[in-house]
C-alpha cells in the first residue's frame, strides 16, 4: 500500500517507520494513524523483520493528536466511532519489539504513542509532555496511566495538571526513556538495539516482551506466574538447548527461532 504520511524502510532485520507530516509536526491525524497501523501490522507479519523502530523528524516525533481535525468533533461522533481505540492501539497488538526513537516534541498523543512502544530511546533534543490540559481536555490515549507508571504519581500529576514539558535528561532520570543519545546518532542507535534483538532467539524475545508487559497489566503474583509459565516453556525450544550448549562450549549460539 502506498503511504502518504509515513515512510518505511528496512535496515537489515529492522523495519523503520518514519512519521512524515512535517508541516504539522507529525500531528497524528486519522490517516496517519491508519497508515502507521498498517505498516506496523505488515512488519509484524514479515518473517524477515525481527524488530520495529518508530520515529519522527528532527523537530517532532509527534506533537499529539491533530487538534484541527479533532476540534469540531461531537461527543456522539467520538464515542460511537471509538476515537482513539479504533486506530491508536494497534502498536499494542504487535508481537515484535517496537522501539520509539524520539527527537524533538513528543506531546500529548505523541508521548502516548511513544509510551505504547516497548521502549523509548531519546535524542538529546527530545521533549515529552501531556499538554492536553491547555486544550480543556485530559490525556485520552493512556497518558495518565502509562506516564504515572513510568515516572511516578507526583511528577506525572505535575506534568498532566500543568502541561509542563520534560527534556531528555529529565526523561532519562525519571525512567521514561532507556537512554539519551546525540540527535545525529538516534536512528543508528535505535536500529542497533533492533539488530541486537534480531540476533537473539525469536521465541525468547517474544516471551520476554510478554513477561515485561505482564508487569504493567497484572498483579505481582499474576505477573510472576506469567513469567514462570513462559520461562519454563522456553525449555521446549531448540534455541534454549543451543543457547546453553553454546555457552558451555564457549562459542556463539546459532539460534534458529524454534
Ligand atoms: C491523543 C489525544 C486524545 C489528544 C492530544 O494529543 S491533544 C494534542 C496535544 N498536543 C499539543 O497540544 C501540542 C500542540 N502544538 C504545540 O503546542 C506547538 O505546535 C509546539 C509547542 C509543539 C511547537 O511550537 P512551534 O511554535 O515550534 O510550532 P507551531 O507553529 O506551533 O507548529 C507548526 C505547525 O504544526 C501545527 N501543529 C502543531 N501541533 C499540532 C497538533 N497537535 N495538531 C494540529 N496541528 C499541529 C501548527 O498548527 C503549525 O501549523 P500551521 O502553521 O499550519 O498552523
Amino acid at each position: 500500500m502506498p503511504y502518504e504520511m509515513i515512510l518505511t524502510e528496512t535496515q537489515g532485520r529492522v523495519g523503520l517507520i518514519r512519521l512524515n507530516r512535517p508541516q504539522a509536526l507529525n500531528a497524528l491525524c486519522d490517516q496517519l494513524m491508519t497508515e502507521l497501523g498498517q505498516a506496523l501490522r505488515d512488519y509484524d507479519a514479515d518473517p524477515a523483520i525481527a524488530a520495529i523502530v518508530v520515529t519522527g523528524s528532527e523537530k517532532a516525533f509527534a506533537a499529539g493528536a491533530d487538534i484541527k481535525e479533532m476540534k469540531d468533533r461531537t461527543f456522539p461522533a467520538v464515542y460511537l466511532n471509538d476515537f482513539i481505540g479504533e486506530r491508536w492501539e494497534t502498536v499494542l497488538e504487535i508481537r515484535k519489539p517496537v522501539i520509539a526513537a524520539v527527537a524533538g516534541f513528543a506531546l500529548g498523543g505523541g508521548c502516548e504513542l511513544a509510551m505504547m512502544c516497548d521502549l523509548i530511546i531519546a535524542a538529546d533534543t527530545a521533549k515529552f509532555g501531556q499538554p492536553e490540559i491547555n486544550l480543556g481536555i485530559i490525556p485520552g490515549a493512556g497518558g495518565s496511566q502509562r506516564l504515572t507508571r513510568a515516572i511516578g504519581k507526583s511528577k506525572a500529576m505535575e506534568m498532566i495538571l500543568t502541561g509542563r514539558m520534560m527534556d531528555a535528561a529529565e526523561a532519562e532520570r525519571s525512567n521514561l526513556v532507556c537512554r539519551v543519545v546525540p540527535a545525529a546518532d538516534l536512528i543508528a542507535e535505535a536500529v542497533k538495539i533492533g539488530e541486537k534483538i534480531a540476533s537473539l532467539s525469536a521465541p525468547s524475545v517474544a516471551m520476554a516482551k510478554e513477561a515485561v508487559n505482564a508487569a504493567f497489566e497484572s498483579t505481582l503474583t499474576e505477573g510472576v506466574r506469567t513469567e514462570r509459565r513462559l520461562f519454563l516453556s522456553l525449555f521446549a525450544t531448540e534455541d534454549q538447548k543451543e543457547g546453553m550448549a553454546a555457552f558451555a562450549e564457549k562459542r556463539k549460539p546459532a539460534f534458529r527461532n524454534r
